[in-house]
């Protein structure tokens, strides 16, 4: 049975217009796929489906299936006990998953409290062992500290912290790393991939950078205005691109590259 499982995935404005259709794909326990698109391709919206977050007005037909149980329509309740706990995202902007008027340390103790009922110095540990396992140095500073008095990156590893912390068994990541810098960018990634593996987890990685989601993907699905227009395992999507807007995405790749080839010694 596939971790997740989405069928022919639908999303309309109130006035009707198709944003997403007909979307298909699954994700096995210990996959990685890569969901790549322009910008208004429609990855957000493919992501707010499967953890029933659109927007209002926006519906979603279609099949949502995590481990064979439907939850696209499923009642607030039911997604409530499913987001966070069995499925958690980390969106681009930690600054919007976190609360800057709360300390990070509770942040992160918050979905330990609600799904795994832990209080008091137990909630804490555990909070401060997920910022440990997320690398970050001064557990003990970063946990009293408020969201804006740590940097982009730290934040970001704490929104990971917090996604982890109940130990999902999906992960989506939402251009997690698009507001980072090089390096910090490299760091985050190198983070991801280690997480996902040591934990097994089914990760859908989105993101506009055919570089970094041919990175930490295995197989990649390539979204243009509202449709998967081509899917394969990375290398062969890059080596023999079938569709010409994946054609134009790896070009767009390999001349950047190039470039930089050219400007090094
Ligand atoms: N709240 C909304 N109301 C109306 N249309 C929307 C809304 N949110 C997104 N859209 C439209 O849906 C389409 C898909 O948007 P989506 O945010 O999923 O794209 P994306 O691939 O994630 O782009 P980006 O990389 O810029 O985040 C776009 O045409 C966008 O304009």
């Amino acid at each position: 049975m596939s971790l997740l499982e989405a069928g022919n995935l639908t999303v309309r404005t109130a006035d009707g217009r198709e944003l997403l259709r007909d979307l298909s794909f699954r994700l096995a326990r210990g996959d990685r796929l890569g969901l790549i698109g322009e910008s208004g391709a429609g990855k957000s919206l493919t992501v707010l489906a499967i953890v029933g977050l659109l927007p209002a007005g926006m519906t979603a037909s279609g099949r949502v299936l995590l481990d064979g149980e439907p939850i696209l329509g499923a009642p607030e309740w039911v997604l409530n006990t499913v987001r966070g706990r069995r499925v958690a995202v980390v969106f681009q902007d930690p600054l919007a998953a976190l609360d800057p008027l709360m300390r990070v340390g509770a942040q992160v103790a918050e979905p330990l409290r609600r799904h795994r009922g832990l209080r008091g110095a137990a909630a804490r540990r555990a909070a401060l062992e997920a910022l440990t396992e997320v690398r970050l140095g001064d557990p003990e500073r970063i946990a009293r500290s408020y969201p804006h008095e740590i940097s982009g990156g730290q934040r970001q590893r704490v929104a990971m912290a917090m996604a982890l912390a109940c130990e999902p068994s999906f992960l989506i990541a939402d251009e997690p790393t698009a507001a980072l810098d090089g390096t910090v960018q490299a760091e985050m990634l190198a983070l991801l991939e280690r997480l996902v593996a040591a934990r097994g987890m089914g990760l859908l990685f989105v993101g506009h950078d055919l570089a970094v989601v041919a990175r930490v993907s295995r197989r990649i699905l390539v979204l243009e205005r509202g449709r998967a227009v081509e899917e394969g395992e990375v290398g062969d999507v890059l080596r023999a691109p079938s569709h010409p807007h994946t054609r134009d995405l790896v070009s767009a790749a390999r001349r950047l590259h190039g470039a930089l080839e050219r400007m090094l010694p």
